[in-house]
């Protein structure tokens, strides 16, 4: 047993969590239990001898008030232990029914461990698929999915919803399985015993699995609106969290503490109204069902007394009728667990079926070392429907050229950048790198051929030199030390008592604006893509911190293709090219000489930037990157 759960173990950690993407709720489910059909087999034939058991528990007490305080015959299938070296002693046979009860139950026992121990470990290790296939499926989706998502209600989903998930397979689902079991041998048993009394007994079940039935829509809804506003309130919870910098800045604490009271408040309303639809469901099962005991009650007695049924029997009889009503009565309370497993259920297969990813072609090919001549042939994109942000865009920038982007803000700058690795697909036209469309290429290969500094470099949770090898984990120490010294980072991490293996990010040292951007150019340096977009790098820096990064941004650039996107004219006026974008559209390109004189929006832009540096300095304020 031990020994098959570990291989299960190593094997859930190494399988890659790929599956066939779901259809139906049932498809979804039968992909998940698949590959435990074994173990589910173990727990369907522990489930039969637990039924079982639980079945032929109450028959050495009919034996002993029928057979051995009372005087009636032994039962034809009894007789078999007058042959037993015991004696016909009533004693004896008082022995061999208690035995016989022990014995019940600790088979019973076994088979309910067993079940446990397996259901468990199935519940574990669906909940393990789940959040993996879950997690590999967001990790793939288009950027375009984040745009509309929140990512606190994904996080919801990922941890709440398979937990639910997980607490089902484990306790619920094996509750029903064996409640159905028992349901159906009390049944056939108390037909053997009486089968017209039965009928009568049992005529009421229909009416209780219609009423759970009809309850059990209702609670399903309640249960919708109860995960949503949970969801909802993890993400105000997450948002405020990650933006607690912005919150304390701006003394915002009480306003979001009143979106948290609010979320929460619906959240305990939500919950309140599916208590209320909940909570109907027992009392009424429990008011049925005591008729029913009440009838069998009565008429046993009187059968009893007319010595049609033997008092064992009607006892027997009333312990399989609590036996068989308990299991109706479970599946009463059940009917909130069943609604939440299919809330869950749901949620869940709705981000497995999304499908806002970016397509890899069958036969995409790896594009290998890349030169880096980059086209823009009539690229229009637009991030919502028939809203374009670039409109019939076309660019040429040869491989090895610095070239410059730049133009008024939200003019589409980022966007054209951002469609060179695909992080998304234009509407229309194509974008060529060395001749051949981006869309032919694998989109790792593609990627890696790509180096990034952006704006704000993230810093993933870990060493600095993790997050330096972020982008190429192979890389040795040496190529990673080398890197930090060409990104003029290495004085600064030699400076940490734990050097390189100073952790950094979430909960780590933090690092100033300067010193993160050059730990993303050495990423970027030891990535060492043909193509490098640089995002604006250096507007975040003051002018100290930023000479230090054009520095190193020097080192980085060089023998690449370069894209920088800039405001800062400045540390672009010596690239091979310049586009200038407005509104979505290519305004202007040349080198910045032939910019100046075309005398339009670029020499504008420049001027009025020129004079603001002499205004602030007193002398103009140069910052340029020597390509
Ligand atoms: N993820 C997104 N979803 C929807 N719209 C977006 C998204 N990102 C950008 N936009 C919109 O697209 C337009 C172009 O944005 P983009 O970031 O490319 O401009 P930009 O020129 O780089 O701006 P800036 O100089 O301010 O960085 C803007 O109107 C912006 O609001």
């Amino acid at each position: 047993m031990g020994a098959d759960l570990k291989e299960r173990y190593a094997q859930a950690l190494a399988d890659p969590p790929v599956a066939p993407p779901a259809t139906s709720l049932s498809s979804l489910v039968l992909g998940l239990v698949k590959p435990y059909w074994t173990w589910l087999a173990i727990i369907f034939l522990a489930m039969l001898a637990e039924t079982g058991m639980s079945l032929a528990t109450p028959w050495p007490l009919k034996v002993i008030i029928d057979n051995v305080i009372g005087n009636e015959p032994l039962p034809h299938w009894l007789l078999w232990v007058e042959d037993l070296p015991l004696g016909r002693h009533n004693m004896e046979l008082a022995a061999v029914a208690a035995s016989a009860m022990v014995l019940f139950n600790a088979l019973g026992g076994l088979a309910s461990y067993t079940n446990n121990y397996f259901t468990e470990s199935v519940a574990q290790y669906v909940a393990n698929d789940l959040r993996r296939r879950m997690y590999h499926h967001l990790l793939r989706l288009s950027l375009s999915y984040y745009d509309t998502h929140q990512v606190g209600k994904l996080l919801s989903t990922i941890t709440s919803d398979v937990s639910t998930i997980q607490d089902f397979a484990s306790e619920t689902l094996l509750n029903i399985l064996i409640d159905a079991l028992t349901i159906i041998g009390i049944l056939s048993l108390m037909f053997y015993l009486n089968w017209d009394f039965t009928l009568m007994a049992v005529s009421v079940s229909p009416f209780i699995l219609l009423f759970i039935i009809r309850f059990k829509k209702a609670v399903k809804a309640a249960t919708h609106e109860v995960r949503k506003d949970q969801a909802e309130m993890v993400a105000v919870l997450q948002q405020g969290l990650e933006s607690i910098r912005a919150i304390n800045a701006y003394g915002r604490q009480d306003l979001e503490e009143d979106r948290l009271k609010q979320v929460s408040l619906e959240t305990v309303e939500a919950a309140l109204r599916a208590r209320k639809i909940k909570s109907i469901v027992s009392p009424v099962v429990t008011i049925l069902v005591s008729f029913c005991t009440a009838f069998v009650l009565w008429r046993g007695a009187s059968l009893v007394l007319a010595g049609v049924m033997t008092i064992g029997a009607l006892t027997v009889f009333l312990s399989y009728l609590s036996k068989f009503f308990s299991p109706i009565k479970d599946l009463a309370k059940m009917t909130t667990n069943i609604a939440q497993a299919m809330v869950a259920l749901e949620r869940i297969q709705q981000i497995l079926e999304t499908d806002i990813i970016i397509h890899q072609k069958p036969n995409a090919r790896n594009p290998g070392k890349l030169k880096g001549n980059i086209v823009f042939e009539n690229v229009t994109f637009s991030y919502a429907d028939n809203l374009p942000v670039l409109h019939n865009i076309s660019l040429l920038i040869q491989a090895g050229q610095h070239v410059g982007i730049c133009g008024p803000t939200g003019s589409g700058k980022s966007t054209i950048a951002s469609l060179i690795p695909r992080f998304y697909d234009p509407d229309a036209g194509r974008i060529l790198i060395d001749g051949t469309d981006v869309r032919d290429f694998t989109l790792e290969g593609l990627r890696m051929q790509i180096g990034f500094v952006l704006q704000e470099t993230v810093l993933i949770y870990g060493s600095i030199q993790e997050n330096i090898a972020y982008g190429r984990p192979e890389a040795t120490a040496a190529e990673i030390i080398e890197a930090a010294k060409r990104a003029n980072a290495h004085d600064f991490i030699c400076r940490f008592p734990k050097g390189y293996h100073t952790l950094v990010g979430e909960r780590g040292m933090t690092l100033s604006g300067g010193e993160r951007q050059r730990i993303g150019i050495a990423r970027a340096i030891v990535r060492n893509s043909p193509i490098l977009i640089l995002d604006e790098p250096t507007a975040s820096l003051d002018t100290e911190a930023e000479r230090s990064v054009l520095e190193a941004l020097e080192n980085l650039m060089r023998g690449r293709t370069v894209i920088t996107i800039t405001h800062r004219l400045r540390t672009i006026c010596h690239a091979d090219k310049i586009f200038v974008i407005r509104e979505g559209v290519v305004a202007e390109e040349g080198t910045h000489e032939e910019l100046l004189q075309a005398g339009k929006l670029y020499s504008e832009l420049y001027q009025l930037q020129d004079r603001k540096a002499v205004t602030i300095n007193g002398s103009p304020h140069d910052t340029r990157v020597k390509p």
